[in-house]
């Protein structure tokens, strides 16, 4: 891939307010606790007739590269980076960060997020994109998320995770095969991760935009960032859409060359 563009400056004030506040003063009663789950951000690239790719399993281009650089951009606010297994067999992807930070300095290490139920990773890891920067130090080796079960009756998945410098967590899920988001989330915060971005594919958005805190009743999305480009991928296209009705809040516009962003929160 052609080397990144510079950011366009403009992205910096628009993206801020709905990057996570790390290192910024909060009031006592926002203040980060383990119970607090990590920041969420949504972010994904679309067509204007909301499809993602161009049909199911295709790595399909569709941002320009100005706003590609603002999703390496974002990736550098971020501490994970997470996407669905589907993702990850699609498009090889590297999940690492590739916006300059600074000049001086190291790169942002993001650490890359699987999910996984079934563990379909370690048919394709060896070869993937993901693990080839993992071993040339441009990446990190991702977290996998993976049902507990399956673990037990495949104690080679172990083994795989262990000797790939992979970190395996285990997760029962009610159902018999979807987690429960704040689990996951959870979970990530004991590890240390404290923002997540979550990139994609189809079935993690449109679970993710259905989601709430069973609790509180609150979305599990803290900011939603969506590239729309000038383009429709047409009916055989994969579709991003929530479950019913959802209302946006805090909108914020801004259009570059060739794609507009929309940022804002959930209602
Ligand atoms: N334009 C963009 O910004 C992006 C586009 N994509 C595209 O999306 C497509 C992939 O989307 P999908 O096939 O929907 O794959 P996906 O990446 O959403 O992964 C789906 C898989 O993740 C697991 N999963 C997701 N939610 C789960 C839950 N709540 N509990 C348990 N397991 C869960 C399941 O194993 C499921 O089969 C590809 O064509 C890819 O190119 C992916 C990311 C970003
Ligand atoms: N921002 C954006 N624009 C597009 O047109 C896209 N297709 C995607 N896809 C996402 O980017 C991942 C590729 O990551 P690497 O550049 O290989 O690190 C891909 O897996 C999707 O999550 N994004």
């Amino acid at each position: 891939m052609a080397s990144l563009p510079p950011l366009t400056e403009s992205l910096v004030p628009f993206l801020d307010p709905y990057l996570p506040q790390i290192n910024r003063t909060v009031s006592l009663d926002k203040a980060e606790t383990d119970e607090n789950p990590p920041f969420i951000t949504l972010t994904f690239a679309q067509s204007i007739d909301s499809r993602i790719s161009s049909s199911p399993g295709v790595r399909t281009s569709i941002s320009h590269l100005e706003t590609k650089t603002m999703t390496h951009y974002l990736r550098s606010k971020h501490d994970a980076l997470l996407v669905g297994i589907g993702t990850f067999l699609a498009d090889d992807p590297k999940l690492n960060c590739r916006f300059r930070v600074n000049h001086n300095g190291m790169d942002h290490l993001i650490r890359p997020v699987i999910i996984d139920p079934t563990f379909k990773l370690g048919s394709f890891y060896e070869g993937s994109k993901l693990r080839q920067v993992s071993l040339d130090s441009k990446g990190l080796p991702p977290i996998v998320v993976v049902k507990l079960s399956k673990i037990r009756s495949n104690p080679e998945i172990e083994s795989f995770c262990i000797q790939h410098d992979i970190v395996l967590l285990p997760l029962e899920g009610e159902l018999a095969s979807k987690f429960q988001w704040i689990e996951v989330f959870k979970e990530l915060k004991k590890r240390s991760i404290r923002s997540i971005m979550v990139e994609g594919g189809a079935s993690v958005i449109n679970s993710l935009l259905s989601s709430r805190d069973s609790r509180s009743g609150q979305p599990l999305i803290d900011s939603l960032i969506v590239t729309i480009s000038p383009i429709f991928l047409g009916k055989s296209g994969v579709e991003v859409s929530p479950c019913k009705e959802l209302r946006l809040s805090d909108v914020s516009w801004w259009t570059g060359v060739q794609d507009s962003v929309i940022c804002s929160h959930l209602n």
